[in-house]
């Protein structure tokens, strides 16, 4: 038999599949989510992921201080508000002296050179649980805008680096731009939730901030997880808006959306690998059907190859504690 090419010659041993491998992973890919609560010495575990626990304030800083000795230095913090705080306005979300903002403001205080990527949507403070004003069943687009400008401003007013609207209204980056750059927060970046899909995965993130939709779901804006020319058209509108990053969220059935915008824009690509893939890498090694710390490589390098340039992950903090050992 004649074989010119033989791909095994270049998996023969590690140093040779070393020097071949063509995508790795750093540290500095990643952002790590975290979730906040209010009182005083919490660390209560989130069940639906394993490993994942919301802080209050000082703990927070306990929390992240760790993450800054393993290497960790970008950090994506979500607020949990109690019922009695939520509104249909998110009226909460823009008080300047708001669970949220106060811990940005601690965290920048103790640690100055971490950056703070804040999530800029009214969900964690609406009591429809929806990411936008809802009248008569409906989700108001524009009224909404108004909210997120506020929000946004007053989380670059607290410190944030980068904020980041995960709410999928139409024209929230070019307006979030204007009201930063009018306040004086033309630093300030914008981490667009470009390609946000309508889906099952975000169960866990949900419980962990008890954010359900009350009624209906998202569907009218998150998008059609059949789309993908759809990412494109939300991908132009963002850029020439003025986002600094595009991401596409969930990561993993989105391979295909990251690779796309990827190919087709000049932008940094983030992935955010969320909550309902984390807890089925979890749930599975946890009954001892896969290898959890296989899949967490394989599942992080996989988001990688598909062209993420910034990975959003809860294994962000166990991927550097494997680096670690
Ligand atoms: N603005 C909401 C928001 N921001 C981040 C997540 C999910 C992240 C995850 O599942 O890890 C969600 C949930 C949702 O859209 O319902
Ligand atoms: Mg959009």
């Amino acid at each position: 038999m004649l074989m010119n090419r033989r791909p095994r010659r270049n998996r023969q041993n590690e140093v040779i599949r070393n020097m071949v491998q063509e995508t790795t992973l750093s540290l500095h890919d990643f952002i790590f989510p975290l979730f906040i609560i209010d009182g005083q010495n919490q660390r209560v575990p989130i069940h639906s992921m394993p490993g994942i626990s919301r802080f209050s304030i000082d703990t927070l800083l306990e929390e992240i201080g760790a993450c800054i000795d393993l290497g960790l230095k970008a950090f994506a913090p979500f607020p949990g508000m109690p019922e009695q705080l939520k509104d249909k306005y998110a009226t909460e979300s823009h008080n300047p002296d708001n669970l949220f903002a106060r811990a940005i403001r601690e965290v920048k205080k103790n640690f100055p050179d971490v950056v703070l990527v804040t999530d800029v949507a009214m969900d964690p403070y609406s009591s429809d649980g929806h990411d936008g004003i809802v009248e008569n069943g409906e989700i108001l687009n524009d009224e909404t805008l108004e909210v997120l400008g506020k929000m946004a401003l007053t989380q670059a007013q607290a410190g944030a680096d980068i904020v980041a609207p995960s709410d999928m209204m139409d024209g929230r980056v070019g307006h979030i731009r204007r009201v930063l750059d009018e306040n004086g927060f033309q630093k300030v970046a914008i981490m667009s939730y470009t390609a946000k899909y309508a889906g099952a995965f975000y169960g866990p993130f949900r419980d962990a901030l008890d954010s359900a939709p009350k009624m209906g779901d998202k569907k009218t804006y998150q998008m059609n997880p059949a789309n993908s020319r759809e990412a494109l058209i939300e991908a132009e509108l963002d850029t020439a808006e003025g986002a600094d990053y595009l991401m596409v969220k969930p990561a993993l059935a989105y391979l295909d959306i990251i690779k796309l915008l990827r190919e087709n824009s000049h932008l940094p690509i983030a992935a955010y690998n969320v909550s309902g893939e984390y807890a089925m890498v979890k749930a599975a090694a946890e009954r001892g059907w896969i290898d959890g710390e296989k899949a967490m490589l394989e599942t992080l390098i996989s988001i990688k190859r598909a062209g993420a340039d910034v990975i959003l992950s809860y294994f962000a903090k166990e991927y550097a504690q494997y680096l670690k050992k």
